[in-house]
Parts: structure tokens; C-alpha cells; sequence
């Protein structure tokens, strides 16, 4: 088997000399994208059609590639390379584990990690099968062939992490594996065998075989569905003197535990519960790997039992190579997931993110370490205590700027954005941008929710309606979208742990964020009745209304809705709205007497303030008609709803950008400071204001921002 793969790689030069390539330039911690192929059970796509499209500069390994997800492109993100479905795990094998395997014999440890969302692959590339067997097989030949070359030897331990919970998977009669640290740092996984091996077949038996006969003892024994992180840990040793051996080094294989959303039911009935706890060390490993590709002074190893394990794999001299596994057809944890690994190996990417902006703004701290609060009550208190006036904050430096800054993947994600950025004014000594008193209304009151189970503190899942939407399975472009209940948020005690802030650098372009905010927007009451501290380590709602709104603009170009000619398109007509792209939506065309006709094109309007509020009023009345009837139409309707408050969301952009002074007094929320500092901006940039996040700038919050919009819009977003 793998003297197949190396006769595949002597037979393609290319691949060698790609191999060549990626050793010597070899980056601490390398992110590649592998695009599974298609089941039986998944429908193929036309040739030339893909949910993914792949932009490889010049097809090289060693340039990044952007991953795009959706007709439209509505996300899209860098990782370092992108394998294909047609390309199998020997090509991954020779161009990204081959080279880290003679490291391996000069002491350098190296970690392969397959992570991605449920069924997406992780263990066809790990284990792989007998027919194309899988990263580990195919770097076990090539280990024993050179540990038989220079004396070495070699032996193996299989591990799986549950719930936290380290067990040996090569003897079951084993009862726990204990992570400890001894004097000198070094880690000892007490408990753990180690299993020597001399041959592919022994290592097959051990390893891919063994692996289904040697389930763990407590599944036998509860039956209860078990999804954790398998650890393969390849000891090379060289003998010494006397009979022991001396460790050499260690090559790991993780095939993680699939990530699926917490606020969805568990595909394979795992509890809220469990699949938070899986979550959260899904995010523990992701901070640890984004803080080793970043450089940073200090990596959280402690977060979770899987990163203590890799600690001296990942750490010092090792090499991380992360194999973000894709599902070939729509997913939305999938994008998610790239999302993620992509922050991981944006080293470059942040780098001149930063000059550009201090360039043309306020200094954005890029790398900071910064506390996460205990409770959520503790926050409230201090977001009270950080108010000061506009005024101060601005002779302070540039206002806003550093709430920028965002926590990685963890807990702090779950924080609403106001008291993501008390956290991080704490830290900046910066304020939380407060509403002037005699501009806004007073700041909602967040309340956090008591928990009655004192033991779970998940027990008590509340039931408030944050709308997730999910698609069908194998149906790449799914017609309809279904909205769920999901469950909300819940307090939960957050021990104080450290991360970093890393500026946001999401990939996708103004509209998009607009639209996804107005969508929290809609949720951010709700964010608000519920304590706010999630110890499920999945994504803030913010962020998973980003990608929604992504998701919906590229599902929308593939929805009948959206290709059918007008006459064809049973809603729009229906509803009496003509299509529309995501930004220009039109004047309805039924009942004359329920839409206020033309008011798009206000021919004759003289001020941005008539012109906001001719076109924000269309859009009004088409929203209201669209409320009334979406109490009986599909889901369609809904994505119409969010595509026309995204364009209300643009007037008032395009209103900030270039209303006077007087005007931009008009509008709730702003008042004599504000305009000024408005004006302010527009001298330094003719269109300040891009995106709703840009209004952080002039000291607003995600929850600011939202109140000032429904003050303008009236109830139509409740
Ligand atoms: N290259 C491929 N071509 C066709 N089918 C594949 C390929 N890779 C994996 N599959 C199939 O896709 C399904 C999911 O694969 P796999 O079990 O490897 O995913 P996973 O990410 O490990 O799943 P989980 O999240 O449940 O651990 C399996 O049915 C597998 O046979």
C-alpha cells in the first residue's frame, strides 16, 4: 500500500518537487482544505458545477488558496493549499506528511489533525480505507521502511478523548489514561500503552482493524452513542546501550470529533450537554493551533485535555499540519469550519491588515491578551462603570477601534457585543462607546437567567427563540430553507482562561455584513433576556447570523425565487414583489393601493435626507406587506424580508456618508457630538461608513446600533 503511493509519487515528478517545496519552506502550523468525495446517498452536481470553488493562484502548494463557498461567492477564505475530491489521500500524503516525516527522525514532532463538520470526512482522511488508505497508513509504511533503514523502532498508542475523558483504545482493560506534567514540563500520559509494531500488517490490525473491536468499555457497556477525538501516537525510538529505549520522536493523528452546531439536536442524540463540552475543546485546540501560527508569547494548552495531550507535538519545534475536511455539498458548519482554520494562517493577512488600517485609522490592537469575565453579571457591572462621554473618548484616541478586536474561538464568543466590548475596554483601559443620555435610550439591562440546576449548569436549556436555519443534507442548493427552534444560550461559569484578540478579518464584503447584522438585530432581545455567558463553545449568535446571511445570499441565487423570470416566480409575484438583486430591491407590483409606487426612483428628491427616507419608507411599506403575508407563505418569504431590510440597512449607510449636519441631526440616536465626529470622519475618508460594523467607529455597539435602526424603521424588525 505504500509502496504504491511512493511508486505514485517517483512516477510524478511534480509531486516531488512540490514536497521539496513545502519542506523547505515549511511553516510551524500549515492549513489545508480537503474536499471529500461524494457518497452514494449524496447527489453529484453537473460537471463544472461546485458549492465549493477553489481560486489556486497557479495550482502550486505553496501558494494560498481562497475556499468560496455558494453561487455567489457569499463567503469565501484562505488556507494555505485546497485538495480536490479527485485527489486522493497520496497526494496529500506526499505533499504535506512525507515531508514532516524525517523531522520526525531528527526529533521533530509533528501533528496531522483532520477537524471539519460532521460526515465531512476527517476519518476517511486519517484511517482511510483499505482500498486508498488513509494519512496514517501511508506515513506508517514510510516510518517503518526508515526505521528499519537506520535502527530504529517504532511503536504506537491509540488514544480517544470523550467528554474529557482520556481512554486507551489498544487496551480497554485499561480503566483511564492520566494526563500529567512532570517536574521538567514534560507531559506523561500515565496509563497509556505503547505497542510496538514492525509491520504495516501488525499496524493494520492494531490500528484500523482493531479500532472497531476495541470500543471503548463504557459504549459496550451503556450503549450510549460516543463521538470523541482519536489520537494515533507514532513513537519513533533509538535503542541505546542498555536494553531501553530512547524516544526519538513522535508523528500524532487526530481525527477530531465532527462539529456540529449546539443549537441544533445532535445528529447522533448526544446531549446539549456533550456536544458543548465537544465544542469547547474543538475551540481549545483551534486557539491553541491559531496561537502557535501566530507566535504568540503564550498558548493555552491548559484549555483542554486533547491540547495537553499534543502539548509537546504541538509546541517548540513541532510541526502542525491542520486538514480542514469539507463536505462536498452544502453545509453550513462546513463553512464555519473553514472560516476558523482560516483565522489560523492568516499570519500575512494580518499583518498588512494592520498597516492599512493604522494608516487610515486609529491603531486596532491586533494581539491581546485579555481575561474573560467570570459572569456575565460581573460584566454588566463594569460595562456600567466604563461609560464616559463621547467626548472623552475621543480625546482618548480614536473611539471603537479596538472593539475591533475580537476573541478567538471560545466562550468570549458568546458574549453580546456590548460586553464583548466591556470585556475588552477592561483590558484597553478603552470605554464601552455609551450613548450620549440625551440621544439614545437607555442601554437594555442585560439580565442573566439562574440556572436551577445547580450540578449542570446546561440543565436548564432555555427555550427563547433564536432562529437557526437549516437545510436538507446532500441537497447542495437547498429550495427551502426550514427555520428551527434552537436553544438559547445559558449562563454557565466560565472560568477566567486566556486568549487573544485578533482584528476581525472576515472575508466577506460590506453588504453581507449589514445584512447579517440586521439579522442579529432581530435576536439581540432575546440575547439580551438570556444570560449571556455560553459554555457550549459554539459561535456567538452574531457570528452564526453572519454565515446565515452569507448562506442565504448564496442559497437565494439558487432558489426558483431568484432565477425565474418575474412572471415565473410564483412568490414575488404572489407577494407582489418584483425580484430583486440583495441591495436594489424595487417597487412592488400588486395592489397599487398597498404600495406606495416608484418611491425608489425619488426623481425629484434634493436632500440625502429625502432620499433616505423616500427609499427607506418603500422599503418599509414592502416589509409591512411582507410581514402580513408571511404568516402564510414559505420560507421564501422570509429571505425577501431579510434581502429588503439589508437595503434599508445601505440608505442608512448611504445617508451617514452623506447627510450634513443638520440631517444627520434627524436621526434618532444622533445628536450634536455625534454629527460633528461624523463629519470628522467623512474629512479623513469620503465614505466612512461601509458596513453597520463602521459605526463602531462613532462609538456605537452592535446593540446601539440595532436600537437607533428599529427607532427608524418602527416595529418591523421585532
Ligand atoms: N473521498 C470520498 N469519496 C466518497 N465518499 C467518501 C469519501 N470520503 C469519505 N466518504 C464517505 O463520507 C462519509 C463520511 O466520511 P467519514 O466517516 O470519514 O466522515 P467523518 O468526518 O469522519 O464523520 P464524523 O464526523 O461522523 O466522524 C462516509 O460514508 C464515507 O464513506
Amino acid at each position: 500500500m505504500a509502496s504504491s503511493s511512493s511508486n505514485r509519487l517517483d512516477r510524478t515528478p511534480n509531486l516531488r518537487v512540490a514536497a521539496k517545496i513545502v519542506s523547505d519552506r515549511t511553516p510551524k502550523v500549515r492549513v489545508i482544505a480537503k474536499i471529500r468525495g461524494f457518497t452514494g446517498l449524496e447527489t453529484e452536481l453537473p460537471s463544472g458545477v461546485s458549492w465549493i470553488s477553489t481560486k489556486k493562484p497557479s495550482g502550486d502548494a505553496s501558494e494560498t488558496v481562497t475556499l468560496s463557498f455558494g453561487e455567489q461567492s457569499a463567503s469565501s477564505y484562505d488556507v494555505d493549499y485546497c485538495y480536490e475530491q479527485n485527489e486522493d489521500n497520496d497526494v496529500i500524503f506526499s505533499r504535506e506528511v512525507k515531508p514532516l516525516i524525517s523531522g520526525v527522525f531528527d526529533g521533530c514532532n509533528a501533528t496531522i489533525i483532520a477537524y471539519g463538520a460532521r460526515g465531512s470526512g476527517k476519518t476517511a482522511v486519517i484511517k482511510g480505507s483499505d482500498e486508498k488508505p488513509g494519512l496514517a497508513s501511508l506515513a506508517m509504511a514510510e516510518i517503518l521502511s526508515m526505521a528499519e533503514r537506520n535502527g530504529n523502532s517504532v511503536t504506537i498508542s491509540f488514544y480517544e478523548v470523550h467528554q474529557e475523558r482520556v481512554c486507551d483504545l489498544l487496551d480497554t482493560k485499561q480503566p483511564a489514561v492520566f494526563v500529567l506534567e512532570d517536574a521538567q514540563g514534560k507531559i506523561q500520559l500515565k496509563g497509556l500503552s505503547q505497542v510496538p509494531v514492525k509491520s504495516i500488517s501488525e499496524f493494520q490490525k492494531l490500528y484500523v482493524d482493531g479500532l472497531a473491536s476495541r470500543k471503548p468499555a463504557q459504549t459496550i457497556a451503556t450503549e450510549l452513542p460516543r463521538r470523541g477525538h482519536k489520537g494515533l501516537i507514532v513513537h519513533v525510538s533509538a535503542p541505546t546501550e542498555s536494553s531501553d529505549t530512547n524516544s526519538v520522536g513522535k508523528m500524532n493523528f487526530v481525527d477530531l470529533a465532527g462539529y456540529e452546531d449546539a443549537r441544533r439536536k445532535s445528529s447522533d442524540g448526544l446531549s446539549l450537554v456533550e456536544t458543548c463540552k465537544l465544542n469547547k475543546s474543538i475551540y481549545a485546540l483551534l486557539n491553541v493551533v491559531h496561537a502557535l501560527s501566530a507566535n504568540e508569547s503564550h498558548v493555552p494548552f491548559r484549555e483542554s485535555k486533547l491540547t495537553r495531550i499534543l502539548q509537546d507535538s504541538l509546541g517548540g519545534e513541532s510541526r502542525v499540519l491542520m486538514v480542514t475536511c469539507l463536505n462536498p455539498s452544502f453545509c453550513q458548519d462546513s463553512i464555519y469550519m473553514v472560516s476558523l482554520a482560516s483565522r489560523c494562517c492568516q499570519r500575512a493577512v494580518l499583518e498588512s491588515t494592520k498597516k492599512i488600517k493604522s494608516s487610515a485609522r486609529a491603531t486596532v490592537h491586533l494581539s491581546h491578551r485579555t481575561q474573560i469575565p467570570r459572569t456575565v453579571s460581573a460584566t454588566t457591572k463594569k460595562q456600567a462603570k466604563s461609560r464616559v462621554p463621547l467626548s472623552e473618548k475621543k480625546a482618548s484616541g480614536r473611539i471603537g477601534s479596538v472593539l475591533k478586536g475580537r476573541k478567538l474561538f471560545d466562550e468570549a464568543r458568546h458574549l453580546t457585543t456590548s460586553e464583548k466590548a466591556s470585556s475588552m475596554s477592561d483590558n484597553f483601559s478603552t470605554v464601552e462607546p455609551s450613548l450620549d443620555e440625551e440621544e439614545m435610550p437607555a442601554p437594555n439591562v442585560t439580565k442573566a437567567i439562574k440556572s436551577s440546576g445547580e450540578e449542570n449548569p446546561l440543565s436548564e436549556v432555555l427555550e427563547h427563540a433564536e432562529p437557526t436555519f437549516t437545510v436538507e443534507k446532500g441537497n447542495p442548493f437547498p429550495e427551502s430553507l426550514k427555520q428551527t427552534e434552537s436553544t438559547s444560550s445559558v449562563e454557565n461559569d466560565v472560568p477566567v482562561v486566556e486568549g487573544h484578540l485578533e482584528e476581525v478579518n472576515l472575508n466577506v464584503n460590506s453588504s453581507t455584513k449589514a445584512f447579517s447584522f440586521y439579522k442579529e438585530g432581530q435576536n439581540i432581545e432575546n440575547e439580551n433576556k438570556v444570560s449571556l455567558v455560553n459554555g457550549d463553545g459554539s459561535p456567538p449568535i452574531s457570528e452564526r447570523l453572519r454565515e446565515i446571511s452569507n448562506n442565504l445570499k448564496s442559497l437565494w441565487s439558487a432558489t426558483p425565487l431568484s432565477t425565474m423570470t418575474p412572471e415565473q416566480n410564483d412568490a414575488s409575484s404572489s407577494y407582489g414583489l418584483v425580484p430583486f438583486d440583495a441591495m436594489e430591491p424595487k417597487t412592488p407590483v400588486i395592489d397599487p393601493s398597498m404600495i406606495v409606487k416608484n418611491r425608489w426612483e425619488a426623481p425629484n428628491v434634493n436632500s440625502p435626507w429625502e432620499t433616505f427616507s423616500m427609499r427607506s419608507s418603500g422599503v418599509k411599506v414592502n416589509l409591512t406587506i411582507l410581514f402580513i403575508q408571511s404568516n402564510f407563505m414559505n420560507q421564501s418569504v422570509s429571505n425577501i424580508i431579510l434581502l429588503l431590510q439589508t437595503s434599508l440597512v445601505q440608505e442608512y449607510l448611504r445617508f451617514l456618508n452623506t447627510a450634513d449636519k443638520e440631517e444627520l441631526k434627524r436621526l434618532k440616536g444622533i445628536g450634536e457630538k455625534r454629527a460633528s465626529y461624523i463629519l470628522e470622519l467623512r474629512e479623513e475618508s469620503s465614505e466612512p461608513f461601509k458596513s453597520l460594523d463602521d459605526l463602531k467607529e462613532i462609538g456605537l455597539t452592535a446593540k446601539q446600533v440595532n436600537g437607533l435602526m428599529r427607532k427608524e424603521v418602527g416595529g418591523l424588525f421585532k
